[in-house]
């Protein structure tokens, strides 16, 4: 398997061939590789940048071959700045370098840090003038060149559409966001045949078919924002302003979303992932006291409230502590997954509940189950765990025992609190432990 640093260095090659420049850096904004052509737009940094260097020294260069004499004093606001936009641009802007033109990019790799690129482009004024110079591509007559220019400087996506929805006009950041590069190529399309022909050669995805079904209901009102799946995972966010002319044109600002979108998506993931570190026990996977207590809660107020039992299981793994002496904590460690294996195979039901309450307790709460039932169960599980084989080279064979005890909350007066069936499970866990272990026993 390819390490990631050697991922990030060919592709860094493959780059240098399409003359990309590419200079990667981690959260804390240090260097951690360049390409060839990243020297060659940049040569300031040739012999001098240096795996591990802040970026703020990469633009202190950048700046002190660059800035005019005048500007100098103003260079540390200038890196500070450039230091802030490196860790919060979303997306690509150009800008003059040594008589040319370079559009760069920026991109978060999560915890890992950002890679920046830059490639040589084409004025983008010029191609801009072009495109609002009536002789070369005529402009609808509801547009002026001078609104036209505006439009295009803005780095969101334009589109203007006439009474009936058909395309008037859109800017430069428009094609580029749905992979056209003539406006020509847009005609007079309505924008759902333009988003469904973005889609024309990509699988489909669920975010596909939500985006077609949106543009449905959005063509029934308009105002609110919303949100459009792009081929490739990226995002956009629509806002109309509609018929507000008195000639019926529409307008449709499309603003790229993608970064924003993802690192939401990261964070919602990651919020999910905190949750469950809450709720969970980190050895077995099992849901973890806490819960445990907040659903007994719960369940104890249902079943008073419908009038349903409501049964508890609290099961102890028997001489476990003589099982650690013999084998040793991570064996013991072993037996407790194992066990809490079987434990969440036999209990399948979506209302039951299986936890760890505690070192080698588990408890079970089964909703719905009378005693005599949640003891049959109970004496399932004696048995399973009680013809389970464990052990491994060093162990030789080992088998475990467990003791249960049972209680249900119909024996217990109306006034009495969900600790109360606790206490009268581990009652009847004690005593089964009394007589001898192995064994269930009923409160
Ligand atoms: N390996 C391991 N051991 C644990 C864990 N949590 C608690 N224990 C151990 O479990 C043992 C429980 O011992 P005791 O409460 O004396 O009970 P026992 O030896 O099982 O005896 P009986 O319950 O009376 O059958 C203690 O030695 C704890 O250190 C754990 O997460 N992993």
């Amino acid at each position: 398997m390819p390490t990631f640093d050697s991922i990030l260095r060919i592709v860094a090659l493959a780059l240098d061939q399409l003359e990309v420049a590419v200079c990667v850096f981690d959260n804390r904004g240090r260097t951690v590789l360049w390409n060839e052509t990243f020297l060659q737009f940049f040569p300031e940094h040739a012999g001098h940048v240096y795996a591990g260097e802040d970026y703020r020294e990469n633009l202190r260069r950048f700046y002190l071959q660059r800035l005019p004499q005048d500007e100098l004093p103003s260079m540390e606001r200038y890196i500070e700045e450039g230091v802030q936009r490196h860790h919060s641009q979303q997306r690509a802007f150009e800008f003059d370098h040594h008589g040319y033109r370079v559009r760069v990019a920026s991109l978060s790799f999560g915890a890992f840090g950002r890679v920046r690129l830059w490639r040589k482009t084409t004025p983008l004024l010029t191609g801009m003038q072009d495109r609002i110079n009536p002789k070369l591509t005529p402009l609808p007559g509801r547009i002026l060149p001078d609104t036209a220019m505006a439009l295009e400087s803005l780095a969101d996506g334009i589109l203007m559409v006439d009474e009936k929805d058909g395309t008037l006009w859109a800017n430069h950041s428009f094609l580029r966001l749905y992979g056209l590069s003539d406006i020509k190529d847009l005609g007079a399309r309505r924008f759902d045949e333009i988003y469904a022909a973005a889609w024309q050669h990509e699988e489909p995805t669920a975010g596909y078919t939500t985006g077609l079904s949106v543009l449905k209901e959005r063509q029934r009102f308009s105002g609110a924002p919303y949100v459009l799946a792009l081929p490739r995972n990226r995002w956009v966010r629509i806002v109309e302003l509609r018929g507000t002319q008195a000639n019926g044109t529409s307008f449709f600002s499309h603003v790229d979303i993608t970064t924003q979108w993802r690192q939401q998506e990261e964070l919602k993931q990651l919020s999910l992932h905190l949750e469950s570190l809450a709720v969970k026990d980190a050895l077995t996977g099992l849901l973890n006291r806490r819960r445990f207590d907040e659903v007994l809660e719960a369940e104890w107020r249902r079943a008073h409230h419908s009038e349903m039992v409501l049964s508890l299981l609290m099961l102890d793994v028997d001489h476990f502590k003589h099982l650690n002496d013999t084998h040793g904590h991570p064996f013991g460690d072993e037996v407790l997954k194992r066990f809490a294996t079987v434990l969440a195979g036999r209990i399948q039901r979506t209302d039951s509940l299986v936890a760890r309450y505690g070192g080698e307790e588990f408890a079970v709460l089964l909703p719905g189950t009378a005693l005599a039932d949640a003891a049959q169960l109970a004496e399932l599980i004696r048995q399973q765990v009680e013809t389970m084989s464990l052990g491994n080279e060093q162990t030789g064979l080992v088998r475990i025992t467990i003791s249960i005890g049972v209680a249900c909350a119909s024996d217990l007066a109306f006034n009495a609190s969900s600790s109360m069936l606790v206490d009268m499970a581990d009652r009847a866990l004690y005593e089964a432990k009394r007589k001898g272990r192995n064994q269930v026993a009923c409160s």
